[in-house]
């Protein structure tokens, strides 16, 4: 974990923290929405990541005597400072499961809260979410493409910073099996994996001798790159060298890496020259700049590879630089509350609420969430959020609430949930969204609508806020 203390915020949570507290309203409960209004990558779904880390800091969450050191010289009250001292964030945390399929809409987490606590945590809420909710997302399209082949991650040295620390986690979410990160792989319990780099080849008189060395110090797991000087006419002939001289002293070369040229024919290439050498069981491995749409490209080629290694695209969310997840206020002080806007996509939905997912008899997903007032039980009709004309009778349609208490007293509901169980989750879940949300082009457009008792709570707040203004 990265060493997080209550200053890991925004500035204006604190100076808004200091007018609830001198005017009385830090006890106060407020309602916050965690949610996001576009999809990454132009896709059809995303791949909510990031819940247990945050749930990791907000139990240990407090100022640090360097936090109130540093707090005391930017205008805050002695009292107030007093308070920040003794702060813990105690509020509950009503969330969908990390790792479950999630549309541009719906909340996918609640927080409710006294006030100053629900504002000091948004910062470190939305920076978690949305990070490791986008690269989830990233790394699930891969998978997908990658058909059950391996994907590592070799992102770290191309991350945004220490972004790439947290990005490895969710990308094992998203369905990679290791990654190059140590460090993650020693927080996370996900599997590391490493081959080799140029410089090991370029450190050696040849490459023969490199290989060799290698593999005798790694008879287990050596993967050896084979582009350093010439693919095929040096790196091929002297990995199948190795991986013979491997056989008579009863190992197995694990598998090469390409890392340059066309990947496909030089693949294709490889995979003949091992076949033919008796090494058939070596793995061929590819990096280079890949993504998700040249590892289709790739296998559309019939490109005999094993293992993909992704570094930039994944751990940076290439092209989507963020997710635009947001946290808004939705109750306080037994009051619904709501955030107007000249675009009405943009109107909030107030109140504590709850989200219904539809399905079939199968649990096959039917492609909508409602979203509901907490204690509404089995929504009759879903309504489109702003379009009167289109609404839909679910009454008798199968329903998941996805919405359920992980956090209170500063403690876990339930026990942490491993990686491994994450990823299992969400593998499944991607599995009952029908196909035709998870292709590139033009995904059909899941339908995030809302029920009438909430759409009527809505509209008579926003009249009550038009007659306050006229
Ligand atoms: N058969 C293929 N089909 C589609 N894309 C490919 C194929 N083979 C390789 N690529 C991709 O094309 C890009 C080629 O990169 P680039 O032009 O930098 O060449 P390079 O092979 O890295 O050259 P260098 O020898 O300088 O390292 C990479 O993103 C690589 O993954
Ligand atoms: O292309 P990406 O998807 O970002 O994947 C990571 C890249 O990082 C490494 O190259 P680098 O040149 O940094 O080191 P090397 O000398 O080990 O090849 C690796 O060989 C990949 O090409
Ligand atoms: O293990 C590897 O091959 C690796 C790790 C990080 C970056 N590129 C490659």
């Amino acid at each position: 974990m990265i060493d997080i203390s209550g200053t890991y915020t925004d500035q204006y949570q604190l100076t808004m923290g200091q007018v609830y507290f001198s005017k009385g309203e830090a006890e106060k409960t407020a309602i916050f929405d965690y949610f996001f209004r576009k999809l990454p990558f132009e896709g059809g779904f995303a791949i909510f990541a990031g819940l247990e880390t945050l749930l990791d800091y907000l139990q240990d969450l407090k100022f640090s005597d360097k936090d109130l050191e540093f707090l005391s010289t930017q205008n805050f009250s002695k009292e107030y400072l007093d308070y920040l001292r003794s702060f813990r964030f105690r509020g509950k945390i009503f969330s969908m499961k990390e790792g479950d399929v999630v549309f541009p809409g719906a909340p996918v987490l609640r927080v409710e809260a006294n006030i100053i606590e629900a504002q000091i945590i948004e910062t470190l809420l939305l920076n978690v979410l949305n990070f490791q909710t986008l690269i989830a997302t990233k790394a699930a399209r891969m998978a997908i493409q990658a058909k059950g082949r391996m994907l590592i991650d070799f992102g770290l040295r191309r991350a945004q910073g220490f972004g790439g620390y947290h990005a490895s986690r969710a990308a094992v979410i998203g369905g990679f099996e290791a990654t190059s990160n140590t460090r993650a792989g020693r927080d996370f319990h996900i599997p590391v994996s490493g081959t080799m780099a140029h410089s090991f080849i370029q450190s050696y008189e040849n490459e023969l001798d490199a290989f060799r060395d290698f593999a005798e110090i790694h008879p287990k797991n050596a993967i050896l790159l084979v582009d350093t000087y010439d693919t095929l006419k040096s790196g091929l002939p002297n990995a199948i060298k190795v991986g013979k001289e491997m056989e008579s002293r009863g190992h197995k070369l694990k598998g090469i890496r390409l890392d340059s040229g066309d990947l496909a024919y030089l693949s294709r290439k490889s995979r003949e020259m091992l076949d033919k050498a008796g090494l058939d069981y070596v793995k061929i491995s590819v990096s280079n700049q890949l993504d998700e749409h040249l590892i289709k490209s790739l296998l559309d080629q019939e490109a005999p590879i094993d293992i993909f290694g992704v570094g930039t695209s994944l751990v940076t969310g290439k092209p989507n630089a963020a997710l635009d997840g947001v946290y808004k206020l939705s109750y306080f002080k037994n009051r619904p509350r709501i955030k107007l806007s000249e675009t009405i996509a943009k109107v909030t939905l107030p109140h504590r609420k709850q989200v219904y997912r539809l399905l079939d008899d199968s649990g096959t997903f039917l492609g909508s969430d409602v979203v509901c007032v907490e204690g509404e039980k089995n929504p009759e009709m879903m309504y489109h959020p702003y379009d009167p004309l289109k609404f839909r009778f679910v009454g008798e349609v199968e329903k998941e609430e996805l919405l359920s208490l992980v956090m209170e007293d500063q403690k876990r509901v339930h026990k942490k949930t491993s990686i491994k169980e994450i990823k299992e989750f969400s593998k499944k879940r991607l599995d009952q969204l029908p196909t035709e949300y998870k292709r590139f082009f033009n995904p059909h457009i899941y339908k995030v609508g809302i029920s009438g008792k909430l759409r009527d709570e809505r509209n008579s707040l926003i009249e009550e806020h038009k007659n306050k203004r006229s």
